[in-house]
């Protein structure tokens, strides 16, 4: 099947106040199911994600979101689950649930988290052909444990790659048959988590844990696929008015440490440079690099706190899944590996077989042990090659044999030849291994003999008259009057070996020289035998000398790769002391800008706030002046009003004054008309 690109889908959890936070106002609002606010006096943020769970929706609510990824595994798709957010925001509440400690959570409840809901809907499915293994492992302080055979954290595992993919060397994959079975482990497991009492968590997570169900499909073959369910430790502030020991300050380190590489790796996946992403910066990322960047459906859950104080951390988790948004991945199912049971178990012995050879490795890659394994080697091969040297000069010196068939070839008794200085006893012992050389060399007769390549063989006689005459001399006869001795001379200066036979003439007579001149004669003959024997040993020596000189070469050749493995080992050790002082040095920068721009910020905002205030004093003043104004108006009119009608009043007074005058006169007229 074709691999299809999806995104990342990323879903934003807010968390309840709890009983025994005071009460905050609301910074977090939202609006429909996608779009979340938040408001407070320094910032308004709005921000849109696949999903948001208000401090109201149900763990069921959540479950229902990721169940269909879940499903999908039976289909052969890798899918990730995993919870990011601050110390306290709910990550655990989230992924496994509460109430584990007494097996609550065996049976369906509405405390159950995603994974024992996962579990439940998974072995709800009836179908013969699947079956499921497990394991469960938490990264703790840089190391990986597995929880479920190591409780005691004793023995930290590692992380190798085979074919690009991602295992844990040791870690126990279980198989499992009921649901049941699973949720026994997995609370096995969750017990043996690292927790610890921090201020913002009676329980807080001090690892990241990593719970893994292999799905295996046999219908058609065998497929395979991975559903993980990763709870993150949560990133906390050193707080210094909480008194925290090494112990919880080395965790915080390390827990941030993790968080700001996985945040590294986000922000290089979002920005599509796939060039280099730190996945290798930590344990991880590196864990997770299947499913940031490979074939796996992921969903991220990121968990907030709804406390004004927490404002700060809560935009950066935003940040993070804002980021988290933009990652692409390309996804598609896994294929069946084989077609029936024996192709199934062949293929799988086949593969734990690459598996384990290429487990050997990688050991011995990862250190000094391969270096150690190769000199090791060439120290045995060192000794082999000395013991066949020694063996050789053993053989060579070890001439007793030789010397009785000598003897016979030189036609001396074996009587004689028994008494020749006891030669095997001289030459077994290293400190004799010189044979005494004649006191006197002006009393000795040099005899070329057989010249090999490099052995010079040389026939001394007591006699140097009778030596000078030797060559024309007849035969050598039995006799006891002469004694022969053979001794090995190694060259100080030269690699040839001198060999010399020297010849004791005990009869002095004319017969006794002529036996010895017949006994250097028949000595001749014997070189050609023996000549033979020099050139085999000729051949031994030189591929002695030479896989000498391909050990010394390659020693020489491990001193060097050593030397560059060192050198190499120095190099990547200051690039990442540099990298790192650069990467702490930037950040402590970004702090540095961060705190001076939050500086500036609150300096800009008390300065707007004063100016708001100077400009609201004198636009109250300004209005009551104005309402001054217009109340002095006021009273003016109402002053001019009633002297209006003051006036009015006069003057009606006075009409009526006028009219009653008026009247009385006409009153008066008409009287006095009537009496006239
Ligand atoms: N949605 C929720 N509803 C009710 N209680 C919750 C919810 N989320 C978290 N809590 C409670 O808040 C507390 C802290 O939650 P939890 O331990 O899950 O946080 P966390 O993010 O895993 O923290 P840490 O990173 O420190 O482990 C717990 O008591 C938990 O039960």
């Amino acid at each position: 099947m074709d691999s299809q690109e999806e995104h990342i889908k990323v879903s934003i959890r807010v968390r309840p106040f709890l009983s025994y936070n005071n009460y905050h106002p609301q910074i977090i609002r939202i609006d429909d199911e996608k779009t979340i606010h938040i408001d407070d006096s320094e910032h308004t943020i709005t921000s849109h994600y696949d999903k948001i769970f208000s401090q109201n929706s149900s763990q069921k609510d959540v479950f229902d979101f990721v169940c269909p990824s879940v499903l999908q595994t039976l289909e052969g798709f890798n899918a990730t689950i995993f919870a990011y957010g601050q110390t306290g925001s709910g990550k655990t509440h989230t992924i496994f649930g509460v109430g584990w400690e007494n097996n609550e959570l065996f049976t369906e409840n509405s405390n159950q988290g995603i994974i024992p809901r996962a579990i439940s809907k998974l072995f709800s499915i009836e179908n013969e052909y699947i079956s499921f293994n497990l394991n469960f492992l938490q990264i703790y302080n840089e190391h990986l444990y597995d929880l479920l055979s190591d409780p005691a954290r004793a023995k930290s595992l590692r992380i190798r790659e085979y074919k690009s993919e991602i295992f844990i060397d040791g870690l126990e994959e279980t198989s499992i048959s009921s649901a049941n079975e699973c949720m026994l482990l997995l609370s096995e497991g969750i017990k043996n988590r690292a927790v610890r009492q921090t201020r913002l968590n009676n329980q807080s997570s001090r690892s990241h844990s990593i719970f893994q169900l292999y799905v295996i499909n046999k219908k058609g073959g065998f497929r395979r696929s991975k559903l993980s369910f990763c709870d993150l430790a949560g990133c906390e502030r050193y707080d210094k008015e909480y008194e925290m020991n090494n112990g919880h300050i080395n965790e915080l380190k390390n827990i941030n440490k993790s968080l700001s590489t996985l945040g590294m790796v986000i922000h290089a996946l979002a920005s599509g440079n796939k060039e280099h992403i730190p996945y290798r910066d930590s344990k991880l990322t590196r864990l997770l690099q299947d499913s940031l960047g490979g074939n796996t459906k992921t969903i991220l859950i990121a968990t907030i706190s709804p406390q004004i104080e927490h404002v700060d951390t809560t935009i950066n988790t935003l940040i993070f899944a804002d980021r988290a948004k933009e990652i692409m991945v390309r996804v598609k199912r896994n294929e069946p590996a084989a077609m029936n049971s024996t192709e199934i178990i062949i293929n799988l012995q086949q593969e734990i077989e690459k598996l384990k050879s290429l487990l050997s490795v990688v050991r011995v890659e990862n250190g000094a042990s391969e270096l150690n394994k190769k000199v090791l080697e060439l120290e045995q091969e060192n000794e082999y090659l000395r013991r066949i040297t020694e063996n050789q000069e053993v053989e060579y010196t070890d001439v007793s044999e030789d010397s009785e068939e000598e003897n016979h070839i030189l036609g001396l008794s074996p009587s004689i030849g028994k008494n020749l200085l006891k030669l095997p006893d001289y030459f077994s012992s290293k400190s004799q291994k010189i044979s005494p050389e004649p006191s006197d060399h002006e009393n000795y007769s040099f005899l070329p003999a057989k010249t090999g390549k490099n052995t010079k063989r040389y026939v001394f006689s007591e006699d140097l008259d009778f030596c000078n005459k030797r060559e024309t001399d007849s035969p050598f006869p039995h006799t006891k009057n002469f004694s022969t001795y053979i001794g090995t001379f190694p060259s100080e200066s030269s690699p040839i070996r001198h060999e010399k036979f020297y010849v004791k003439n005990v009869d002095n007579s004319p017969a006794g020289r002529g036996t010895l001149a017949k006994s250097t004669k028949n000595l001749r003959s014997l070189d050609d035998l023996i000549e033979e024997k020099y050139v085999d040993e000729e051949k031994e020596r030189k591929l002695a000398e030479a896989k000498l000189r391909k050990v010394h070469h390659r020693l020489t050749r491990l001193d060097e790769l050593e030397a560059e493995r060192k050198m190499k080992f120095k190099m990547d050790f200051e690039r990442i002391t540099y990298e790192k002082r650069k990467e702490k040095d930037k950040i402590r920068l970004e702090l540095a800008e961060k705190e001076r721009r939050r500086q500036i910020r609150r300096e800009k905002r008390i300065r707007e706030m004063q100016k708001i205030k100077k400009f609201e004093e004198a636009r109250r003043r300004e209005e009551m002046a104005r309402l001054e104004a217009i109340m002095k108006i006021e009273e003016n009119n109402k002053r001019n009003e009633e002297k209006k009608k003051e006036k009015i009043l006069e003057q009606k007074r006075k009409l009526a004054e006028f009219n009653a005058r008026k009247q009385i006169k006409q009153e008066r007229g008409f009287i006095s008309g009537a009496w006239g």
